[in-house]
């Protein structure tokens, strides 16, 4: 076993832990995904999961949510061993825990609003047709949270009309729906270019501290990683190989403890490439808001007046 090569630093791990996995292991077929991996998250940490492609990153993303189940090790989110939860206490640990998709995971054909609403269904019960179902005070909300990514005047948009990074955003609103005390989210800015990726990623870290959130968000790009996290865990072949908080850390000394832990120069230069470089893709347009029908200008005022009244 590779142990991490430096110990977690930084005043957070002081506080109370979150998020605690050890010693997990996970094999599918014969690929092993993780390997003997280890980590603390404390409350309020703003953690990086960084590796390669493969490394094992959506894999551990996935145990903190119970979505996968460990082969060996624990994983203990929130004080609930998730890995021994099942049914209810399962969904009621996944409400305290918002997820953010790399490819967004919207439904294209409903309105931004309604996609946002999704991330309330835990709390909903019996049918529901469009926004009708939905209490007033979860539309409120709603709107509120959309407000806070910027885009409130896009509520009654159609989702896929809307352009990656405030597809992104509105993945952003969704999570926060949850009210979550913890944010997991999976390479969110992978398919953005450089501008959208940089304000979704400042959105996140803003929000963060704004509510006191535990974030562990993957990354392939090692530049991103130093200049958002507060700690980055490196990950290659399913193994913790670097834990230790990004302050201080040069992208010099990330490559050097890649480096000291692959006697492959192949493996090198793919790091090199792949967690050394910004993606470089295509600027996107910006998008023209749909104009609110009736029905919709109502539930805006009455967003807007209950707003004000709140100031
Ligand atoms: N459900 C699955 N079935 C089979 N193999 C899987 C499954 N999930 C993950 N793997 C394998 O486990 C390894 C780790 O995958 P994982 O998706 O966790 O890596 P990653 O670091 O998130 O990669 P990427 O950056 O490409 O998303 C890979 O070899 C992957 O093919």
């Amino acid at each position: 076993m590779t142990k991490p090569l430096q110990p977690p630093t930084g005043s957070a791990l002081a506080a109370e832990p979150v998020i605690t996995v050890r010693g997990v292991t996970k094999t599918f077929g014969e690929t092993t995904a993780l390997k003997n991996a280890s980590l603390t998250v404390a409350r309020g940490e703003i953690v990086v999961l960084l590796g390669l492609s493969g490394s094992g990153k959506s894999t551990l993303l996935r145990h903190l949510d119970g979505l996968d189940r460990p082969d060996t090790g624990t994983v203990t989110v929130l004080g609930a061993t998730v890995s021994r939860l099942t049914g209810r206490p399962l969904r009621a640990l996944r409400g305290r825990v918002g997820f953010v998709f790399q490819q967004f995971e919207l439904v294209g054909p409903l309105t931004v609003l309604e996609n946002v609403l999704t991330g309330a269904l835990f709390r909903v019960r019996g049918p529901r047709l469009g926004l009708w179902g939905y209490r007033r005070e979860l539309k409120l909300a709603a709107l509120g949270h959309l407000e806070r990514v910027g885009l409130l005047a896009h509520a009654y948009q159609r989702a896929d009309t809307l352009s990656g990074g405030q597809q992104q955003r509105v993945g952003i609103a969704r999570a926060l729906m949850q009210n979550p005390d913890i944010l997991l989210a999976d390479e969110p800015v992978a398919s953005l270019d450089p501008e959208s990726s940089a304000q979704v990623m400042a959105l996140i870290r803003e929000i963060a501290i704004d509510s006191d959130l535990t974030v562990v968000c993957s990354l392939h790009q090692v530049d991103l990683a130093l200049s958002w996290g507060d700690r980055i865990v490196g990950l290659r072949h399913g193994e913790v190989v670097l834990d230790t908080s990004t302050q201080g850390l040069s992208k010099q000394n990330v490559m050097e403890i890649y480096g000291r832990v692959t006697t492959s120069t192949g493996e090198l230069d793919a790091i090199e490439t792949e967690i050394g470089t910004v993606e470089q893709n295509e600027p996107e347009e910006p998008v023209e808001p749909d104009e609110p029908d009736e029905q919709d200008e109502l539930d805006l005022q009455t967003f807007a007046s209950a707003r004000d009244n709140r100031r």
